[in-house]
């Protein structure tokens, strides 16, 4: 399905995750929510693992995750080698996150990042191609990456 965009917060971006929620439906696009769905306090790894799992499965093709500063949930996500995630906090990053890294994951602070920026980040990083040509090289090699 790739046409499904997969989205998982903390509680540090519950409001955050509703208005890209929304967002992405307003755009017609197809939302898998994977939580957290209350206030509680949770642990951002395990919502990074239940986006990672999806992507891994096929059930989507690309994500979106929200921490508090997207810090923590960036770093998670990115121990998964088929995982591109790239923190963003402007719609140049989300733009060069996608020609550049090829970035299959976009993530945001929900205490950082405003909802308009939010919005606008979400955008261009659904609308904006993978560039290639020496960024392939590139990306090829951060999927050869040995763990040590
Ligand atoms: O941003 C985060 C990780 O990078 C978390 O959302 C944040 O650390 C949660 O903090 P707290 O438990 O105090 O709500």
């Amino acid at each position: 399905m790739a046409d499904v965009i997969a989205l998982a917060s903390d509680h540090g971006a519950l409001d955050l995750r509703a208005l890209v929620s929304d967002h992405l439906k307003t755009r017609g696009i197809a939302v898998l929510d994977l939580g957290t769905h209350g206030p509680e306090s949770v642990d951002y790894p395990d919502f990074a693992a239940r986006l990672a799992d999806v992507v891994h499965s096929g059930r989507a093709a690309r994500g979106i995750l929200m921490c508090g500063t997207g810090i923590g949930i960036s770093i998670a996500a990115n121990r998964y080698a088929f995982l591109r995630a790239a923190l963003v906090h402007d719609v140049t990053g989300a733009r060069l996150c996608r020609e550049h890294n090829d970035a299959n994951v976009l993530v945001l602070g929900g205490r950082t990042t405003g909802p308009e920026v939010a919005r606008d980040c979400v955008d261009v990083f659904l609308d904006t191609a993978f560039a290639g040509g020496r960024h392939a090289r590139r990306v090829e090699k951060l999927g050869a990456m040995p763990p040590l």
